[in-house]
């Protein structure tokens, strides 16, 4: 799934609409669409007691954001998924759709489920009336078949809803095409049932274009409307709210009657479904400006806005379901947009990675590579041991760790299935000497790892620099090692094979000299900028870690939990990129893949605990 900048949005309407032909009114006709459909799914999900979408934002589990599914379904309420929503039928776990059956039914039975809609299937044609009371119940019953043989008319599931009668939404409009893309989908709630009222920011005699299409349409159908600073608005007093107020046009801080009705709609405790992005966020860098929505559920259109995957943009945006609205999706890449959403078909497609890992009948050790790591030291051993044991894990062959000699007498046994390679360190640290010992050790090696727990020590620099450009196979850098190259020039330092940086945001404001919240703002961005800058792999950790390519592509891993955040996590991402750069993977499959597979280990372990706040690094590699 391809992930755009409010900027590559707008060259991709415009190519929709100039040369396509697509009109600018068609695509908001959808988007209103898909915003309506998403309200009406909200309040079914309401309806059947799922407490996972209330007011506030987020699902209910403690931070694993949720991202609607495709009309495949993977989604379901809750478990992490991003997904284009075909219309009719997308995201969030509506396993109540069922679009498009043929011959099929609508009618909202109310009962969230798909239980309803098999009835009808044999002819029946069911149209709810206004209570949502559908005529379901007679064919299912065996009653007379009212339409002709060969004839059906299917209603629209999912813009119906049993309860409508007892919703009350409020659409905040704005004044550019954000705003126009609530006012449709205020008249497709309107014909759901749904009792809908138009807040305008401003005057809506300022809206222009499709807007001002919407505008008329809305009031044409007697949509009831006030506009804010003019008339009292109360926005308690609903059952939710759609945000339509600032999409990919807005700039800066919300401003004036904007401001205020965000504020107003985040105090009003209403559930807010935001259309495109949460007005006052910044679509690009993930930036909340103050105030920003709190949105439940995000209505994300077309493509997925970087600013939706980058906290804290993504705590605000709630549950985000993309959904198409008629730009082709195979758009974004002839136009040149090179940031996806890590998912298995991504690795499967563009990355060519074989994400089943399956093993040859005919294999055996030498067939899966050897992974050399220099790492440890006597204060910081157990970060060595956990990127060795996870190198192991992720399916190598083999795995020597280099270590200080003195540091042997305490690993040994720890786990028999390492090779441990002692150098003559001093007391238990590395020292600069030891640069020669592990070049000869890494001759015949397929990756080498270095820095989880290596300490620093005098000549560091040089010593880095040494194995930097003579080893002859592909390089992980981590922890430690990081830092030695954040304090020495590498700008200079030649090399032939790829090299993958795994830094946590402090390691990265070290890289890029700026601070830990600079790196924070804008992840993807800066990741991208420094891979293409210093010819890396840039591994950036953290929630949602940010995979970028020398070349300018970006990969954004949604997998993980909370719970990881634990000493060792790390090394252990760092030994499972090793071993599976060691299996044969490039550098950018195995730092994608290293990065989805940690993270859905880490989902693994923390299932397996009461709470996972107590889970710690070790229990990641035995869920791999
Ligand atoms: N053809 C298109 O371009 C489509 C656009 N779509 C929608 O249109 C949105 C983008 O529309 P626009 O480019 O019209 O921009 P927006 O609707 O996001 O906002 C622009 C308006 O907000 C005002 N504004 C900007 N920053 C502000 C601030 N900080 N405080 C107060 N007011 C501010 C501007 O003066 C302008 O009137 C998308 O997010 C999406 O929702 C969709 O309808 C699909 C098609
Ligand atoms: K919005």
């Amino acid at each position: 799934m391809d992930v755009v900048t409010a900027e590559e949005m707008r060259a991709l309407d415009r190519e929709t609409i100039e040369r396509l032909g697509i009109p600018a009114i068609a695509l908001m006709e959808n988007a209103g669409r898909a915003i309506a459909e998403e309200v009406i799914a909200l309040c079914r999900r309401r309806g059947a007691g799922d407490a996972g979408y209330g007011a506030g934002g987020g699902s209910a589990d403690g931070g694993t954001r949720s991202y609607g599914a495709g009309a495949a379904g993977s989604a379901d309420g809750g478990t992490r998924s991003y997904g284009v929503g075909a219309a009719g039928g997308a995201g969030g776990g509506l396993r109540s759709y069922k679009a498009g059956a043929a011959g099929g039914v609508a009618g909202g039975s109310g009962d969230g489920g798909t239980s309803s809609y098999g009835a009808g299937v044999a002819g029946g044609l069911e149209s709810a009336d206004a209570e949502g009371r559908g005529l379901g119940a007679w064919a299912a019953g065996g009653g007379p078949a009212i339409q002709p043989r060969g004839f059906s008319v299917s209603a629209d599931s999912a813009l119906t809803l049993a309860a409508a009668g007892a919703e009350h939404w409020l659409v905040l409009a704005g004044k550019g095409n954000n705003g126009g893309d609530g006012l449709a989908a205020a008249r497709h709630l309107r014909e759901a049932g749904i009792a809908v009222t138009l807040v305008y920011a401003a005057a809506p005699e300022s809206l222009a274009g499709e807007a001002a299409l919407q505008r008329d349409a809305a009031a044409a159908m007697g949509i009831p409307a006030v506009v804010y600073g003019r008339d009292a608005v109360d926005l308690a007093a609903c059952s939710g709210i759609i945000d339509a107020l600032l999409g990919t046009g807005s700039a800066g801080a919300p401003r004036g009657a904007y401001a205020e009705l965000i504020a107003a709609a985040n105090a009003s405790g209403n559930p807010i479904v935001s259309a495109d992005i949460p007005s006052g966020l910044d679509a690009d860098t993930g930036e909340t400006h103050e105030p920003c929505i709190h949105a439940a559920v995000t209505v994300c259109l077309a493509f997925l806005k970087r600013g939706l995957l980058q906290y804290p943009g993504a705590g605000a945006a709630g549950h985000v379901v993309v959904r198409s609205i008629g730009i082709p999706a195979a758009l974004a890449r002839e136009s040149g947009v090179r940031v996806s959403l890590l998912t298995p078909e991504v690795l499967r497609t563009r990355l060519q990675v074989d994400v089943s890992r399956r093993r040859s009948p005919e294999g055996h050790k030498g067939t899966y590579g050897h992974v050399l790591l220099a790492a440890g030291s006597l204060r910081m051993s157990g970060a060595g041991l956990l990127s060795a044991r996870a190198a192991l894990r992720a399916g190598c062959g083999l795995v020597t760790w280099a270590l200080p000699d003195k540091l042997l007498p305490y690993v040994i046994g720890c786990a028999p299935e390492l090779m441990l390679a002692p150098v003559a360190g001093s007391d238990g640290e590395w020292h600069a000497g030891t640069a020669a010992e592990v070049l000869r050790l890494s001759g015949s090696r397929d990756c080498v790892a270095i820095g989880p727990g290596l300490g620093r020590f005098e000549g560091d620099t040089e010593w880095l620099r040494r194995l930097w450009e003579e080893t002859d196979s592909p390089l992980v850098i981590d922890a430690d090692a990081l830092n030695i190259l954040a304090d020495a020039d590498y700008s200079a330092w030649s090399r032939r094979h790829p090299v993958i940086l795994t830094p946590h945001p402090g390691e990265m404001a070290r890289l890029a000299g700026i601070s830990t919240a600079g790196v924070q703002r804008d992840r993807i961005g800066l990741a991208l900028s420094y891979a293409a800058a210093h010819g890396v792999i840039l591994v950036l950790k953290g929630a949602h870690t940010v995979i970028a390519t020398p070349e300018g592509q970006a990969y954004v891993n949604i997998t993980g939990h909370p719970g990881m955040g634990t000493g060792g996590a790390g090394d252990v991402l760092t030994g499972i990129i090793s071993g599976l750069l060691a299996q044969g993977l490039d550098a950018a499959q195995a730092a994608a893949f290293g990065v989805y597979l940690h993270g859905l280990a880490g989902e693994h372990a923390a299932r397996k605990r009461d709470n996972p706040a107590a889970l710690i690094a070790g229990d990641i590699i035995e869920a791999l």
